[in-house]
């Protein structure tokens, strides 16, 4: 359940502090706190200092500053000095003062302190206020303490200084940064001619403000999330350091510059009455596209702060309305919903959202009951599973017995859904049930003795790689897949398990094949590297994804090149045809199930990649499946509840500006021991060919003149060349640098390279796939 938060201004203080129904020790914040309560919200918000603060700061700070010289001015200049040491504040420069105020209270930051100025006096004394307000906010208590927003690009480098500086001095305390969700003050740029292919994509990346036609912002408006990026990374991803989301400014009707915020700790959203319209009845409401972002952002749990709601600006419904009308649209959210719903994968993984499990090894290490206990919770995998069996049985071809093989039969789920398709199937069959975990294998035993019986089942104990199986059978069914497919082995044990199937002999699944998405989110960042180990940031996890952004759309770029914004990575088929076999029937090495993809991703707004998300799809049988594909499970398989997606992190989280592509190279690497993934990517924008000419390229990219082709990409030899400094009359030698090679281009766009990552997990350092 999100809590709510009344916004009190110092103008419903004064006047709740003029009441003369004030009890004795009642405080004009206590009773700002029982009013609120009594309409329904659980705290307030309330600015922690007044206008005297303000004016004493601004005479110490401003006036010491004046260049006039008078007695008057070197007093103050003293005084400011002294409170420079000495930062504190007068009984009545603070709107609460007692523990007890502090209880239900989120203090609010003094918004004048321009802690972005570009004056540097002005931001020096900024940050030693700031400290001070901090500090008291601490002094009572306070958990977290909302700050103004950055309003300075220039200086948001000083803006993010001056909080890391805080975090470091204030422990234990959350700083909420408040945030526009986008800048409308931001000038628009409008091209006095139709712009260049280049022109347009350069200028997706800079153009801000609101589009003139349709009075909304344009899609790549990202000018308060970009400041914000550049402030937590200053801070180096603190986990105390968080958002105060203000939707203020009218939303924009495309969701995906809105997306990019719930891959961020938004921990409040500050709503004010000045956002809500009149419905029919003159009862507040919110416009369709708020509607639907907070619908979205209620995943996250954010405290809502509901600002201006006494000011009467909506005939109907009063104060409390407002939180109903949120509390409603948290209600009529699809996640929250869906959380609440039995039997959905929402239901099923709450506690587990962004929370890192290491892989499970079911071939190295033998699985618990209790973990088979929670598989076979899974109501869609089993009954895909039977289908598959079913179909594959009723248009089996050849007459008389069918022989199945469960290879890798765990407490016997899929033996006794195999037993139903032959009922069903009303065809003469046998099943073997294979399995390796001596622990499981009582369970079967179990079921064999009290459920299925000799004339239905036979059961055989060991490695399906190595094991001798009384005769060659013509189904082979197994349950060998991670969440991206072949991380737990299965092509591995089921190139062994292919000696007992027949040659015209099918398995179940007949295929299975990984995929990958770039993705943002800093909690699993956070996560990653708050286990300290430098291998946990090579390692791949299964995770519930949560609070992420997908960051790529599906295609776009340059040479039409990128792929969809969730991409294939390779695919494993059984049986097998293609390994080379011992004697035995066994595989010479496991190259063959080495693999290599390069994949290629179109960026449409900035962000920042955080890692990948791993996800598989299998084809059981026919037309049944299984998936967690996040754009296809709802048609394959709903609810499924079996795989969470595996989370492949990046040791240093890569910016991507927008409309860069991202080319993605993951491996699936083998030994005699082990498989393992290796992944890195680069990251390239789009520039014009002949930006040769422009001097910004000429600047950073080429010290050169153009080619003849009038292209700074064909490469130049590096001539050294003797020049005389006129500043120091030597001379000096300079290299001409051959242009930057592009890695494509077309219509006379080209992009070059502007980062890449490390390779994550070289010689599988920090895997856990053991063979
Ligand atoms: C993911 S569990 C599936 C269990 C069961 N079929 C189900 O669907 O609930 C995989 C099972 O295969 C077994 N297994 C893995 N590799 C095996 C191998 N090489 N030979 C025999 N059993 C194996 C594991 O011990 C485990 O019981």
């Amino acid at each position: 359940m999100p809590a709510f938060s009344a916004h009190y201004t110092l103008e419903d203080i004064a006047e709740l502090s003029r009441r003369d129904d004030l009890a004795d020790d009642e405080t004009a914040v206590l009773r700002a706190t029982s009013d609120a309560r009594s309409v329904g919200y659980d705290t307030v918000c309330v600015p922690l200092t007044n206008e005297k603060w303000k004016a004493r700061w601004r005479e110490l700070c401003i006036l010491s500053q004046e260049p006039e010289e008078s007695a008057d001015r070197l007093a103050i200049e003293q005084r400011a000095e002294a409170w420079r040491s000495k930062p504190a504040f007068f009984r009545d420069e603070v709107t609460i003062s007692r523990l007890e105020e502090a209880d239900c209270v989120i203090p609010l930051i003094s918004d004048w302190l321009e802690l972005d100025a570009s004056d540097d006096w002005v931001r020096h004394d900024a940050e030693i206020a700031l400290h001070q307000e901090l500090a008291f906010a601490s002094y009572l208590n306070a958990q977290c303490a909302i700050l103004p927003p950055p309003s300075n690009r220039t200086q948001v480098g000083s803006y993010a200084r001056a909080i890391n500086a805080c975090l470091a001095s204030i422990p234990f305390m959350e700083l909420s940064i408040r945030v526009p969700i986008y800048d409308p003050t931001s000038v628009l740029q409008v091209p006095s001619r139709a712009p260049s292919p280049v022109e347009s994509r350069r200028s997706s990346a800079v153009s801000v403000g609101m589009d003139e036609t349709t009075g909304t912002p344009p899609e790549s408006n990202m000018t308060t999330w970009e400041m914000w990026d550049t402030i937590r990374t200053i801070c180096g991803y603190n986990p105390r350091l968080t958002l105060a989301l203000d939707l203020t400014p009218p939303l924009p009707l495309s969701s995906s510059v809105l997306d990019q915020w719930s891959a961020e700790p938004v921990r409040h959203l500050w709503l004010p009455a000045s956002a809500f319209i009149a419905n029919a009845k003159g009862y507040p409401v919110l416009p369709k596209g708020t509607q639907s972002f907070i619908r979205d952002i209620m995943k996250l749990q954010p405290n809502v702060i509901l600002s201006g709601t006494r000011a009467k600006k909506h005939a109907r419904g009063g104060e409390a309305a407002y939180a109903q009308y949120v509390r409603h649209l948290e209600k009529t959210s699809p996640a929250v919903k869906a959380a609440h719903t039995a039997g959905t994968v929402e239901n099923f993984a709450q506690g587990y959202q962004d929370y890192l499990q290491a892989p499970l090894q079911p071939l190295m290490d033998n699985l618990q009951s209790i973990t088979y206990h929670t598989f076979e919770q899974d109501p869609v995998k089993y009954r895909n599973y039977e289908e598959a069996i079913f179909l594959a049985l009723s248009e089996w071809p050849n007459p008389g017995k069918v022989t199945l093989c469960v290879a890798g039969a765990g407490r016997g789920p899929l033996v006794a859904r195999a037993l139903k398709a032959i009922e069903r199937s009303k065809k003469e069959a046998f099943v073997y049930a294979v399995e390796k975990n001596p622990n499981a294998y009582v369970t079967l035993q179990e079921r064999h003795r009290n459920e299925w019986g000799d004339e239905k089942v036979k059961l055989l104990y060991g490695d399906m790689r190595t094991l001798e199986v009384p005769e060659k059978v013509d189904i082979l069914i197994s349950e060998l897949l991670g969440s991206f497919g072949d991380n737990e082995l299965s092509p591995e044990c089921l190139d062994g398990a292919s000696r007992f199937l027949k040659p015209d002999g099918i398995s179940i699944p007949s295929s299975y094949t990984a995929y990958v998405a770039p993705l943002s989110s800093s909690k699993l960042y956070n996560e990653t590297r708050a286990m300290k180990d430098p291998k946990a940031m090579e390692t791949p996890y299964v995770v519930m994804l949560h609070a992420i952004n997908i960051l790529s759309d599906n295609g776009g770029g340059i040479s039409g090149t990128c792929g969809p914004r969730i991409q294939e990575c390779w695919e494993f088929e059984h049986p097998r045809k293609d390994a080379a076999l011992t004697e035995q029937g066994l595989p010479l090495t496991n190259s063959h199930n080495a693999r290599s993809a390069k994949l290629t991703f179109h960026i449409p707004n900035a962000g920042v990649l955080h890692g990948f998300g791993g996800y598989f799809e299998a084809v059981l049988y026919g037309h049944v499946g299984l998936s967690i594909h996040p754009d296809r499970m709802a048609q394959i398989s709903k609810d499924m509840l079996s795989w969470f997606p595996l989370f492949f992190p990046l040791k240093d989280p890569l910016y991507l500006p927008a409309d860069s592509e991202l080319t993605v190279s993951i491996w699936r690497l083998t030994d005699a021991r082990k498989v393992w993934y290796e992944w890195y990517a680069e990251a390239f924008l789009p520039v014009p060919s002949s930006s040769v000419h422009s001097p910004i390229w000429r600047d950073t990219l080429s010290p050169m003149s153009p080619s003849a082709d009038n292209s700074f990409l064909s490469p130049v030899a590096s001539t050294p060349t003797i020049v005389t400094s006129p500043l120091l009359d030597v001379p000096q030698l300079t290299l001409e640098v051959p242009a930057q090679q592009p890695e494509r281009q077309k219509d006379g766009v080209s992009l070059v390279k502007i980062s890449q990552t490390a390779l994550h997990n070289p010689g599988g350092q920090s895997s856990w796939i053991g063979l």
